[in-house]
């Protein structure tokens, strides 16, 4: 620690119990549980210390950031990514979520165009069929005491993404998926894990541990998922290259894949390029949108007086068991405020890692360079902007005049730059999804025995079980 404190720029509070030479990398050793522990306790120290402290691992500097304004300029200024999402680039690549510099400048460029509303209106249809598709296939579960419905709603995310930015029909091999699905769990955790573990960064120790011929056997079957995708679009669009085309709510539009492939056929991207692309859009697209619909389930069986108060309002709205049109999105008031302060109080995604290459000015503070710092997402939720009664769930806040007192204060969908891309996409697929459900069930949960851990997703452990009771 002393042999930092002489650098340029004065270093913020030291988090407390760093050793000499180690600092405080022995904190991150355990499981994906008590990860999310440590980095919960640095972040109420972050607070606590105004917004930033210092991290030592190794030999690294770490900028531990929850103060809203910092987390922006940090966010916006350090635009490459911490060397942990190397661990997942045999898989992802250099697709969107774990590129840097001009690839994914380049990348983001091409590839937004994909997610704009209108693109996402057009999705209106099926995530309508496909809430009601959830809507039936939890009908099994109804009165029969706690179950685990995060695998229902993972089932149809995965389902309704591949027909709606893939533009195909989903996959009838319920095994593959599942088979995929536990795929994405391990690789994470891998991932994770190489973070957590320093020995584990050396390819040569990774490779001795066993590690490596497992994660290499899960990549096999994540690529399996990405290239079938790609050839059953090939096919589709062999058949009937207008087939992308479609008019619908009288605006034309690309799925993402067909753009994907457009922008091989035009030699803008490789065909390495699109895989990548295809395995970030699958992962990014169906476990976070899936995740927090989980947790805003359970908040809503915790909290009976927000479930009757969104009923109430998608039954005003509704009126007749009838779909969610574009017009009705704009109406959901309550329902968008239900999810940004489900999303507030588990923040899906919760800390973003950035590797700091330049000098960057704080408020308080400069970052000096080659350093590294991680935004506490989830931190900045619980800054003081949010008003005293911060811990509570608490929809209304989101009505309120002024709220939060600090627009950067909300930072679910990540900040600044490399936000995220899908954000219409997922408010617009979640709304849907709660009219229909609400409208059919009434949840019941208890949110004081759930037990987290982290693998970059903020992912339940148990204690998530709801009930669910059809509505007369
Ligand atoms: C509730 C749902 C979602 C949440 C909470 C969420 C949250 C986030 C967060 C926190 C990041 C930053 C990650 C990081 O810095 O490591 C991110 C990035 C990203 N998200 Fe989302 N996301 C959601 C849904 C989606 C969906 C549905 C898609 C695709 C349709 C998507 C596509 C992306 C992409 C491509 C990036 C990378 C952006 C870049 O680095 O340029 N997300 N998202």
């Amino acid at each position: 620690w002393t042999v930092y404190v002489k650098g340029k720029h004065k270093l913020p509070p030291l988090y407390p119990g760093a050793l000499p030479i180690i600092g405080h990398i022995y904190m991150l050793f355990g499981d994906g549980t008590s990860l999310w522990s440590t980095v919960k306790a640095i972040a109420v120290e972050t607070m606590k210390q105004g917004g930033v402290t210092t991290v030592i691992l190794g030999s690294s500097i770490y900028y531990f950031i929850t103060d809203p304004d910092d987390a922006l300029t940090a966010a916006n200024s350090c635009l490459q990514k911490h060397f942990a999402y190397k661990f997942a680039k045999p898989w992802l690549g250099e697709g969107l979520i774990t590129s840097s510099g001009e690839v994914w400048k380049r990348h983001r460029k091409l590839l937004t165009p994909a997610f704009s509303l209108p693109v996402m209106l057009n999705f209106l249809d099926i995530f309508n069929s496909q809430s009601r598709k959830l809507v039936k296939n939890l009908k099994v579960e109804i009165s029969k005491g706690p179950f685990d419905h995060t695998v229902y709603l993972r089932n149809i995310a995965l389902e309704t993404f591949c027909l709606t930015a893939f533009g195909i029909s989903g996959f009838e091999d319920k095994e593959f998926i599942k088979t995929y699905m536990h795929a994405v769990d391990k690789i994470l955790t891998i991932v994770t894990q190489r973070f957590q573990n320093f020995w584990l960064q050396s390819d040569l120790i990774f490779r001795l541990s066993g590690l490596k011929k497992e994660h290499d056997e899960l990549i096999k079957i994540v690529n399996d998922m990405s290239n079938k995708v790609i050839q059953k679009k090939k096919a589709e669009r062999t058949n009937d290259v207008n087939a992308y085309a479609v008019k619908a709510s009288g605006v034309r539009y690309k799925p993402f894949l067909d753009l994907l492939l457009e922008l091989s056929e035009e030699n803008a991207l490789t065909d390495k390029e699109i895989r990548e692309e295809v395995d970030t859009a699958i992962v990014t697209g169906f476990d976070t949108s899936s995740s927090l619909l989980s947790y805003i389930m359970i908040l809503l069986g915790t909290h009976p007086e927000v479930q009757d108060k969104i009923y109430d309002e998608i039954s005003e709205v509704f009126q007749t068991d009838r779909d969610v049109d574009k017009d009705d999105l704009n109406k959901l008031v309550y329902t968008e405020a239900v999810i940004k302060e489900s999303l507030r109080i588990f923040t899906t995604g919760p800390v973003t890692l950035r590797y700091v290459d330049k000098e960057v000015k704080l408020k308080n503070y400069t970052m000096r360079a080659d350093t590294q710092c991680v935004v506490l997402l989830f931190g900045v939720h619980r800054e003081a902007a949010w008003g005293k009664d911060v811990d509570k769930f608490r929809p209304e806040r989101w009505l309120e005049k002024d709220m939060p007192a600090n627009p950067n204060a909300f930072v679910g969908f990540s900040l600044g730059k490399r936000s995220c891309l899908g954000k219409t996409y997922a408010m617009i697929s979640m709304k849907t999804t709660l009219a229909h459900f609400i409208r059919r069930y009434k949840v019941k949960a208890d949110d004081s025995n759930l037990k987290l851990r982290f693998d970059f997703l903020l992912k339940p452990v148990s204690g998530h079980e709801i009930t669910l009771e059809e509505r007369v």
